[in-house]
């Protein structure tokens, strides 16, 4: 089938390429000349394993193509929409100036029976005003929203847990039959994956745009859960992490989503969460999610903590005490740095008078452009050169696996922060290290 994707950023370009790889005929769509260039020749615009060799493998099948020309969206069935919907610039809400504009892009070039299937994260109403739009046109809204997680996208993509069809439905929530159509269609396109096995949920606008703030609600709401015992561990020496394996073993509460820390970042849970409880204001039920206010507080303290741990390791204060932070992306296996936990710490700790020193496999090159100030290197060993304390933020493999004897002989002084609880304490204290962390002893 021919498909288009408009946006092709972290969502939209996997996307595209899994589509294609699946044996589709897609036009990946996007404002961003630079990322257009790239992917037409192959190239991923951002790490994200799986991806170059996805890329590599649909590329001279010529099912894939990337333009910044909308009206290369004429002639395909299935729309997939993946602009951003970032936070508003000082409010709660979502900025959805790029789903507004590349929504009216694409108008004039749908074609009676089209399929437009919004995948971007929206507040729930928004799927209906767009349908409002295409009335007449014959072409059809459906809301299909993504799970996908960064460093496992393709994956995910390709192997998703479930997908949901929010389709047009008439007063009794029944699917008109534009929305079977459309349903069709959509069949079509996951014909692999629903081959194999995937759970469906189809439903209407509301329900699946809900679906999807509902979902990364809850992880981030387990998240904060488990921080919130790390603080009472933190005052009673008790240890977070046996603490997640204990209650992790009960299937109903389950392992997953359970590691304590620094807490959650990303261009995803922190905006969505903000935006979900300003939607529930505007539609008068913001008591319900009064919750995620203290998820997101509780997340935010995180952070507060991490920097106040690092002093107490370097004397009691980090003005001019050289500190080095391992990681600057949001999390391991991503070069993402929107909102990242530990591009927050090392800011603050700057901000405070302390000599920083960030490294992380993929995200420098990203940091140094939102962080210009900060201080950069290319090794874990680099950045740990005559360091008062080491700062864990991002838990990459490669700094689980550091030794701690080797570290120290290039630091000033033996003390680190693990921020992820993926250390050992006992190996870095026997190797004469100061250790401390976030929710246990
Ligand atoms: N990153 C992720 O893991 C996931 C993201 N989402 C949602 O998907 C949406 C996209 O997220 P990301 O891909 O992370 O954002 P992103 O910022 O990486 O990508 C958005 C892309 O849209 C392009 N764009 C903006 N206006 C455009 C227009 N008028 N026409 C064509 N292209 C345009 C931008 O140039 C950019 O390349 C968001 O709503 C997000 O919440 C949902 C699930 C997973
Ligand atoms: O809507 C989205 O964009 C996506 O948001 C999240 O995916 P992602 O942001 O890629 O990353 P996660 O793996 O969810 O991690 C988010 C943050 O939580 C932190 N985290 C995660 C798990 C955990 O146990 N503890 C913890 O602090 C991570 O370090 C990271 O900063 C969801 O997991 C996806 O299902 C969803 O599609």
């Amino acid at each position: 089938m021919r498909i288009s994707v408009i946006g092709c950023g972290y969502l939209g370009a996997v996307h595209a390429a899994s589509m294609a790889s699946l044996g589709h005929d897609v036009v990946g769509i996007d404002v961003d000349a630079g990322k257009v260039a790239r992917l037409a020749a192959s190239t991923a615009p951002f790490y994200e394993p799986g991806l170059p060799e996805l890329l590599a493998e649909v590329s001279g099948t010529g099912r894939l193509t990337f333009t910044t020309d909308m009206a290369q969206a004429a002639g395909a069935q299935v729309h997939f929409l993946c602009v951003g919907t970032p936070q508003k610039h000082g409010e709660f809400r979502a900025d959805l100036s790029y789903v507004e504009s590349a929504f009216e892009a694409l108008r004039p070039h749908l074609a009676p029976g089209d399929v437009v299937a919004g995948k971007s994260t929206v507040p729930v109403g928004t799927a209906e005003d767009l349908a409002a739009r295409l009335t007449g046109s014959g072409a059809v809204l459906v809301w299909n929203p993504e799970f996908l997680r960064e460093g496992f996208a393709v994956q995910d993509t390709l192997h998703p847990d479930r997908l949901v069809y929010g389709l047009p439905t008439d007063d009794e929530g029944v699917p008109t039959p534009e929305g079977d159509a459309a349903r069709a269609l959509l069949d079509e396109v996951y014909a692999t994956p629903l081959g194999e096995g995937t759970p469906l949920v189809v439903t209407d606008y509301a329900t699946s745009q809900l679906v999807k703030v509902a979902a990364n609600s809850f992880l981030a709401t387990k998240i904060s859960f488990i921080n919130a015992m790390a603080e009472l561990c933190e005052a009673t020496g008790a240890d977070v992490t046996s603490l997640a394996d204990a209650i992790g073993y009960d299937a109903r509460i389950g392992r997953r989503f359970l590691n304590a820390g620094l807490g959650f970042g990303g261009g995803c849970l922190p905006k969505d969460i903000r935006a979900f409880m300003a939607r529930a204001g505007e539609l008068g039920v913001d008591q319900a999610l009064s919750f995620l206010r203290e998820v997101d507080a509780i997340n935010m303290r995180r952070r507060v903590r991490m920097v106040d741990l690092a002093r107490e390791v370097s004397a009691g204060s980090i003005v001019g005490k050289r500190v080095a932070v391992l990681g600057a992306a949001f999390k391991p296996n991503s070069d993402d740095i929107r909102d990242s936990p530990a591009l927050s710490v090392a800011a603050q700790m700057q901000l405070q008078g302390a000599h920083v020193t960030v490294t992380d496999p993929q995200a420098v090159e990203n940091a140094r452009v939102k962080w210009p100030d900060l201080k950069y290197a290319a090794s874990a060993l680099e950045a740990a050169q005559d360091a008062d304390v080491v700062v864990l933020a991002t838990e990459w493999d490669e700094y689980r696996d550091l030794v701690p004897d080797e570290l120290g002989e290039v630091v000033a002084h033996r003390a680190i922060v693990d921020g992820r609880n993926v250390l050992d304490p006992k190996a870095w204290r026997a190797a004469g290290w100061t250790y401390r962390a976030l929710g246990r002893p």
